[in-house]
């Protein structure tokens, strides 16, 4: 076991041995949120056949090119056709058919002239201009050419990915499996939120987080409940959680208290330690170790080092799980919006909330930083990275900020394959 890694490295350490769950699929209309298990190949153009965009007429532009107001030129109507039907004819010089918008276009016809610019007297149209081959046709394959890649494997399927999907004709899309991830609160304090108030007693909130978290993620979250400081117990529970899900997270008890028994406990299951203590402020007592190859992620019990360690360690590990390509969270430079008047003998993360104003990125700090303090997470979308030995920090200094929760990532870097 390491103790007392870097940020980077424990990010390393649990990246090479995540492994990405196995594919399957899943209908179109649940697929919403999955991650693509392949790249997705159009099988067909889209639109699959010519079109009009225009209730109209459908035409020859070469039997319409001497057009004028005195000399306006007639063509004959031989057919109408509507959206989903095919026309039964073909158009010949000095023939047109009457189309609907979103028709096929008729063979023979290259132009669609609109029902308001012809004349129509019985059977025949009269138009008084020309107009150019091509004009008013939707062409086969304009949206989309057939064995085009229209998504990369290991992206997210969005609702317009969904859309295209639908109208491409693909009903059923090769997705990974949902990654379990299972959470154990372990602390003998903790109550359920559902629970009475009790003397000494807590309501256990870091449980309900992480889940939220989770399934926030695209993952299915296990909740085992509360555990006692007891390492048969949180023993047991490990094993318990280890055979239902793909990982485990487990909070409180990493630190150095009497009670701090969940590196016990992990030995006891037959867990191979693989790091403790990672350099950082809040959560540096995290820990982490493996077993039958699942991952277990022990985060320290202060809820916000626990939210801020799971965002920063937990996270890319479940992203590259659930098979995602972007695995680590962007970065962005940006100017500070507040004063932080603590130095920071230790690297340090803080709770802050990005904007842009007027052009320039900038972050202001969420309240207080307290590594117990829950309600500066509300909000929270960034995490100032403050590297160890900074002295106090000033509104308007540049500083690097880390992206966490869900603003789309897409916006920080161009999507590319990973193989
Ligand atoms: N002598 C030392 N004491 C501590 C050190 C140290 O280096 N030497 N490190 C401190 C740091 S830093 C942290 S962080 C904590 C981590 O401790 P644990 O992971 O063992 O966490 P607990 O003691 O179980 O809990 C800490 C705190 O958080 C509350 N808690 C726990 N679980 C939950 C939950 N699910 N929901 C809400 N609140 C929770 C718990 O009641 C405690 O107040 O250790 C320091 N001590
Ligand atoms: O990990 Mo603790 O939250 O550093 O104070």
């Amino acid at each position: 076991m390491r103790i007392g890694v870097s940020l980077e490295e424990a990010q390393e350490m649990l990246l090479q041995k995540a492994n990405m769950v196995e594919e399957g699929s899943v209908s179109l209309m649940g697929a919403l949120g999955r991650v693509l298990s392949q790249n997705i190949r159009a099988r067909e153009n889209l639109p699959a056949f010519h079109k009009s965009p225009l209730d109209g007429y459908a035409l020859i532009a070469k039997d319409v090119e001497q057009a004028k107001p005195s000399h306006p030129v007639a063509l004959e109507v031989i057919e109408e056709v509507r959206a989903g039907f095919v026309p039964k004819q073909k158009i010949t010089p000095g023939t047109t058919i009457k189309v609907m918008t979103g028709s096929p276009l008729p063979e023979g016809a290259d132009t669609v002239i609109k029902y308001e610019d012809v004349k129509r007297t019985g059977n025949s149209i009269y138009l008084s201009f020309p107009l150019k081959p091509g004009s008013n046709v939707i062409y086969a394959g304009e949206d989309v050419k057939k064995d085009e890649i229209v998504a990369l494997k290991g992206t997210v399927i969005t609702p317009s990915l969904v859309g295209l999907l639908a109208g491409l004709g693909i009903a059923e899309v090769p997705v990974l499996r949902k990654v379990r991830i299972a959470i154990i609160s372990t602390g003998d304090e903790l109550i359920d939120p559902a629970k009475e108030p009790c003397p000494g007693k807590i309501y256990n909130s870091s449980l309900y987080n992480l889940a939220a978290l989770c399934g926030e993620l695209g993952a299915d979250p296990i909740v085992m409940g509360i555990v006692p400081d007891e390492k048969e117990l949180i023993s047991g529970h490990i094993v318990k959680s280890l055979e239902a899900a793909d990982i485990l997270i487990t909070t409180g008890g990493v630190s150095v208290g009497d009670f701090d028994v969940v590196q016990d406990a992990l030995r006891q299951a037959g867990a191979n330690m693989i790091f403790w203590k990672v350099s950082m402020k809040p959560g540096s007592p995290i820990l982490a170790a493996e077993k039958d190859k699942k991952i277990i992620i022990g985060l320290s019990g202060n809820p916000a080092a626990a939210l801020v360690t799971f965002d920063l360690i937990a996270v890319p590990v479940i992203k590259k799980m659930m098979g995602l390509n972007r695995r680590m969270p962007p970065r962005v430079t940006a100017v500070l919006a507040d004063n932080f008047l603590k130095s920071s003998p230790q690297r340090r993360f803080l709770r802050g909330k990005l904007q842009a104003i007027n052009g320039t990125h900038y972050v202001k700090l969420t309240g207080e930083q307290g590594n117990g303090i829950l309600k500066s997470m509300i909000n929270c979308n960034a995490l100032i990275d403050v590297p160890a030995g900074s002295g106090p920090l000033c509104a308007g200094q540049e500083i690097s900020a880390i992206i966490v929760g869900n603003i789309s990532d897409t916006f920080f870097e161009m999507e590319k394959e990973i193989s």
